[in-house]
């Protein structure tokens, strides 16, 4: 069974003329020890899909189907008290800009501990302890020292690593990683990412990897699933998606890689489209260089390319077949 499932998850958003569909019945699975990327461009859907997961959608938006299974228990039917137990329970979180996570008023130390003890119900003491041996294993030097230190004392990157710390505290089973890496340099961007394998590998997480940078999900990932205005439109291991990708969104993205091995750099013709004024039938068809009057017939839906692998185009067999 997989640790984190979700099943045809649909989520609304309020907008002026009625709800809008912006997480189109999306599946997902994560095992133990496993990371699956979820990759897009912007609005896609992918931060929407983890809010969703974590029931931290607000009041503008709404999970209007579909299941979140953490080890086999639906977490869309849980009441609020047992879902704050959840979060940063038996699910940890890390996003994009550390500070949104952190307190500047508390020193690291004192926010890792808090997490602590509110979770595990650990003394004072030894929730302090807890936490400076959390600092030191996510790689805080002096980690003794520094958990006294504020935020605005600590890098992006040292920064990061404290909100992995936190979110790693309770020791959960799930890590959703939104863009973690995104707003740091390249070189303390591997170093976060080396950090996240090894707590995996170590601990058996099952990692939830969002990013819309495709060298990044080649780091980290086994296996990625492609969002494309908010439905997933392929999903692979994550060699096999670069190696032959057969959704022609995902192709057109990879070429647009730099120093991507699959032809010269390219952009994507047009833009993604409105919520408010989704194609019939194919999605990306207004974009795509294959479209023919059946991609625009009527809903596509996702098809078994290979085992672990599906796509959600009308000319999948047709296109195999032809070389790129
Ligand atoms: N609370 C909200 N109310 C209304 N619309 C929203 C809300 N949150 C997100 N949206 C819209 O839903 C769509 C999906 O957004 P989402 O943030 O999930 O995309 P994303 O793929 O994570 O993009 P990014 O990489 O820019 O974060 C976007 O069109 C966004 O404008």
């Amino acid at each position: 069974m997989s640790v984190l499932e979700v099943r045809d998850l649909v989520v609304e958003v309020a907008a002026a003329d009625g709800p809008l569909v912006v997480v189109d019945g999306v599946s997902l699975s994560v095992d133990a020890g496993e990371t699956l990327g979820l990759v897009g461009e912007s609005g896609s859907g992918k931060t929407l899909t983890a809010l969703a997961v974590m029931r931290l959608l607000g009041s503008s938006a709404r999970i209007s189907g579909g299941q979140v299974l953490l080890e086999g228990v639906d977490l869309t039917k849980l009441d609020e008290r047992r879902m704050r137990g959840v979060r940063g329970g038996r699910i940890g979180m890390v996003f994009q800009e550390p500070m949104t996570a952190l307190d500047p008023a508390y020193t690291v130390g004192e926010q890792v501990a808090e997490t602590v003890r509110r979770h595990l119900k650990l003394s004072r003491k030894d929730a302090w302890a807890r936490a400076v041996a959390l600092l030191d294993r996510v790689g805080i030097p002096s980690a003794e020292r520094r958990a006294r230190d504020y935020p605005h004392h600590f890098s992006g990157g040292m920064r990061q690593r404290v909100v992995i710390a936190m979110a790693l505290s309770c020791e959960p089973v799930v890590l959703l990683a939104d863009e973690p890496t995104t707003a740091l340099d390249v070189t303390v961007q591997e170093q976060i990412l080396t950090l996240l394998a090894e707590l995996r590998d170590e601990s058996g997480l099952a990692l939830l990897f969002i990013s819309h940078d495709f060298g990044v999900i080649a780091d980290i990932c086994d296996r990625v699933a492609v969002m494309y205005a908010g439905q997933v439109v392929e999903t692979a291991p994550v060699r096999e998606l670069f190696a032959t990708p057969r959704h022609p969104y995902t192709d057109a993205l990879l070429r647009c890689v730099p120093g991507a091995e699959v032809g010269r750099l390219a952009t994507i013709p047009g833009t993604v489209p409105g919520f408010d004024a989704l194609p019939p039938g194919c999605r990306f068809a207004p974009r795509c260089a294959h479209t023919t009057p059946s991609c625009v017939a009527g809903p596509v839906a996702l098809e078994v390319v290979d085992q672990a692998h599906q796509a959600r185009c009308v000319r999948l067999a047709e296109l195999m077949e032809t070389p790129s």
